[in-house]
């Protein structure tokens, strides 16, 4: 579904930061991507979002070689993408229920067809009684299952998750594991970057490993 060819990154001048990437990630898959802090997790990601370009190497997403692409193709292909950030990106003048509709709504869908289901999807993150909620008066742990859900709302073929239990008591990164774990089950391939090696310890998945710059495949 995405594949990368000798890919490398680096930004600006600065050294690469990424380099040589041979990987692939297929249709219903689950993987982790760890390696230590700084190794290029979050650069990792951005490039898998589309939101940054190699600066060598192929990258094919959905069968689209991307240095290929026409620009105005790039929002199409992104849509197939979920993606949750480290830092949420939640908008603090919505309501819980707003921020996971967004994406609809730039989309021009009508909100009688949607709402169900945004209620529906709330309810399965955990999130059912914060519906109106706004996200200042959110604990950490609720961001994280509002930025999921919004990641989550256009049906993804791919979800890309940084660092998602980050923020979480350890009760609460079971519970994101577990919701990960069943969306995978549903169909969507996961990719979850991650150092907390616990969190690994508990899924008999895949390990893309990134360090000094290469990336290593543990099966
Ligand atoms: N916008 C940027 N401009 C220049 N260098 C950057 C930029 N973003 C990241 N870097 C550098 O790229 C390298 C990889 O950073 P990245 O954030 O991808 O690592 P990470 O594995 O996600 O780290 P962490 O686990 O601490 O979040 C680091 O050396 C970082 O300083």
């Amino acid at each position: 579904m995405i594949r990368f060819e000798n890919v490398g990154l680096r930004y600006g001048m600065g050294p690469e930061v990424l380099r040589d990437l041979n990987f692939h990630i297929p249709a219903r898959s689950f993987q982790f991507l760890t390696g230590p802090s700084g190794a290029g997790k979050t650069t990792l990601i951005r490039l898998l979002f589309l939101s940054l370009k190699p600066t060598r190497g192929l990258v094919r997403v959905f069968g689209r070689d991307l240095s290929t692409a026409p620009k105005s193709e790039l929002p199409a292909l992104r849509r197939r993408i979920g993606v949750v950030f480290q830092d949420f990106r939640l908008l603090d003048h919505l309501t819980t229920y707003e921020n996971v509709a967004l994406p609809l709504r730039v989309l021009e869908r009508e909100e009688s067809g949607y709402r169900h289901d945004v209620v529906e999807l709330l309810r399965w993150v955990g999130l059912g009684e914060r519906i109106n909620a706004y996200p200042p008066v959110l604990s950490g742990g609720e961001k994280q299952r509002v930025a999921i859900a919004r990641a989550l709302i256009t049906q993804p073929e791919v979800l890309l998750a940084d660092e998602p239990t980050g923020n979480v008591d350890p009760p609460l990164a079971r519970r994101l594991l577990r919701l990960f774990i069943e969306l995978n089950r549903l169909g969507t391939a996961v990719v979850i970057a991650t150092h907390d090696i616990g969190l690994m310890d508990q899924v008999d998945a895949r390990r893309l490993v990134i360090s000094d710059g290469r990336l290593e495949i543990s099966e």
